[in-house]
């Protein structure tokens, strides 16, 4: 007989996580199962070691702007290995806390691969358990392209395992990985090239972030290669070599970094014998309410290849349970006016619709207001670099549906402003808003 479960939840990461805490919360009696490290993508090697590395990059900059501020610093390298072995040591204490919050919460942690047996059955290495509810949570891996010598290269995976600063790397990808990682590199010092596909840094962004971040990249020094549609990887002396399909060959390189996007964790997970859906990509299409084609499967978070951020697995996991276990039958995750920040060098911070977008959905009701400006800092840092900003308006009562940054601090500008988007905020309620001065976030309540 399967051991028996009111909920079992598949991956260990936000989702998972997420979804049995709350509804242990609620009383359920929950398994969940990783074949890996508790924590998943963002704990291990995803939003906490790569903010790790931005800090890092962040500090190595503080650095180099402390002597227009009048201080006589003088730098005498990195210890890349220190720093990631602290890395390495703070992220092995949340794995912890996380396996003791499991067994304070009286959720069973089954460590291995889960593979769906039926609709209500997981075996886990020849140990069944069942439940009525099942939670599929298994998130996903950096894509590898399909060319010659692939395998030669990095993903963010191999980044994360580096024991020292490769000097001269190439970074594929146009996203916001190939860019945060990119920007790490680059001010940590090694010389970085930028492989686009296509022309843009971040497509789907608003154009102004997205022309802001190339001018900046540009101005530090990392090389972008637009068109660049790569045939092969191959040794090249001590490095690595690049051979472009137009025939151009990059060579030299110390490491050469996939970014190319994700691919969900779905083979092997025993979908075919439950009867799940997956489409073209491999993903899990799900309805509002997270649920798959099957009664009591669901699936949140990454696989389901909608807005993939650990806050949105988190929150669609919440909800989950709550509609499940916790007397909330319409609870569910509203996937709009979602807020996010790409770590670049500056960061960029948006919410809501880029102006593209407005105007597609809205026409001549659209009304933009920017301002770009030097942040006060830069004033004496000696760093040539400015601060963009854009309000996305619609309408007469000019309802704000999108706010984009660029720029320092814009990582933490955006989650208030989120706030005031969700409740609707107009133009004119940004306007009513006393500014605090002085700082980078008063422009945007008091633009014209
Ligand atoms: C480099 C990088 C940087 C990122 N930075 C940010 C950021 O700054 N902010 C942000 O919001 N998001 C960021 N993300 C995205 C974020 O990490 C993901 O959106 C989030 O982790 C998704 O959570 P999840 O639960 O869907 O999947 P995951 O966190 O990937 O968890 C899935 C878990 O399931 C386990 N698993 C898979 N299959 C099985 C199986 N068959 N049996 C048992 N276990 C299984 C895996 O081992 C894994 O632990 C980043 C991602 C990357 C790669
Ligand atoms: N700060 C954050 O919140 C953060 C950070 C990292 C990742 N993430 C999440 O993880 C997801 C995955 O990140 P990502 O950067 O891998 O994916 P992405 O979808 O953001 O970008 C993938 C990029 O790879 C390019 N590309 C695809 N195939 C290619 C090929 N064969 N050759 C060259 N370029 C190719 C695409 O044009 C695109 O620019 C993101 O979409 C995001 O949801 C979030």
């Amino acid at each position: 007989m399967p051991e028996q479960f009111d909920l079992i939840a598949i991956g260990g990461g936000s989702g998972g996580l997420s979804v049995a805490e709350r509804a242990a919360a609620h009383g359920a009696r929950c398994a969940l199962v990783e074949r890996a490290r508790l924590g998943g993508t963002c704990v291990n090697l995803g939003c906490v070691p790569k903010k790790m590395m931005w800090y890092a990059a962040h500090v190595a900059e503080t650095l180099e702007d402390a002597r227009g501020y009048g201080f006589d610093v003088e730098l005498r390298g990195h210890d890349w290995k220190a720093l990631k072995a602290a890395r390495d040591r703070h992220i092995q204490g949340i794995n912890d806390w996380y396996r003791n919050y499991l067994a304070d919460s009286d959720i069973t942690l089954v460590e291995g691969e889960a593979r769906l047996v039926d609709a209500r059955t997981v075996e886990v290495d020849g140990r069944r358990l069942a439940a009525e509810h099942i939670v599929l949570a298994p998130g996903g891996r950096p894509a590898v392209p399909a060319v010659e010598g692939a395998q030669l290269g990095l993903t963010s995976d191999g980044f994360f395992a580096l024991e020292a600063l490769p000097r001269r790397v190439a970074v594929v990808g146009a996203g916001y990985i190939a860019v945060e990682i990119a920007g790490v590199l680059n001010a940590l010092g090694a010389e970085v090239t930028l492989l686009l596909r296509g022309e843009q840094l971040l497509r789907r962004f608003d154009p102004m972030l997205r022309e802001a971040l190339m001018e900046e990249m540009l101005a530090q020094g990392v090389n972008i290669i637009p068109r660049a549609q790569i045939g092969s990887l191959r040794r090249d002396g001590d490095g690595l070599a690049i051979c472009c399909v137009q025939g151009q060959v990059l060579g030299g390189f110390d490491a050469v970094i996939w970014a190319i996007g994700r691919r969900p964790n779905t083979e092997g997970l025993g979908l075919e014998a439950a009867g799940v859906e997956v489409d073209a990509d491999g993903h899990i299409p799900v309805d509002a309410y997270q649920n798959t084609n099957v009664p009591g499967i669901y699936a949140v978070g990454d696989v389901t290849g909608r807005a993939m951020l650990t806050p949105v697995a988190i929150a669609a996991g919440r909800r989950l349970a709550d509609r499940l276990f916790g007397g909330r039958p319409d609870a569910r995750l509203d996937y709009e006016l979602i807020p996010t920040v790409v770590f670049s060098h500056p960061p960029i911070g948006t919410v809501g619709l880029s102006e593209d977008e407005a105007r597609d959905l809205h026409g001549e009701a659209v009304k933009c207001y920017t301002t770009r400006f030097t942040p006060l800092y830069h004033a004496l840092s000696g760093r040539d670099t400015r601060t963009a900003m854009k309000l996305v308006c619609v309408g007469a009562q000019e309802r704000v549906v999108g706010l984009h940054v660029i720029g320092r601090d814009a990582d933490e500008i955006l989650q208030g402003f989120a706030v005031a988007l969700r409740m609707g905020a107009t133009k004119a309620d940004l306007d009513r808003t006393v500014a605090i001065h002085p700082t980078s976030a008063e422009e945007l309540v008091t633009m014209r």
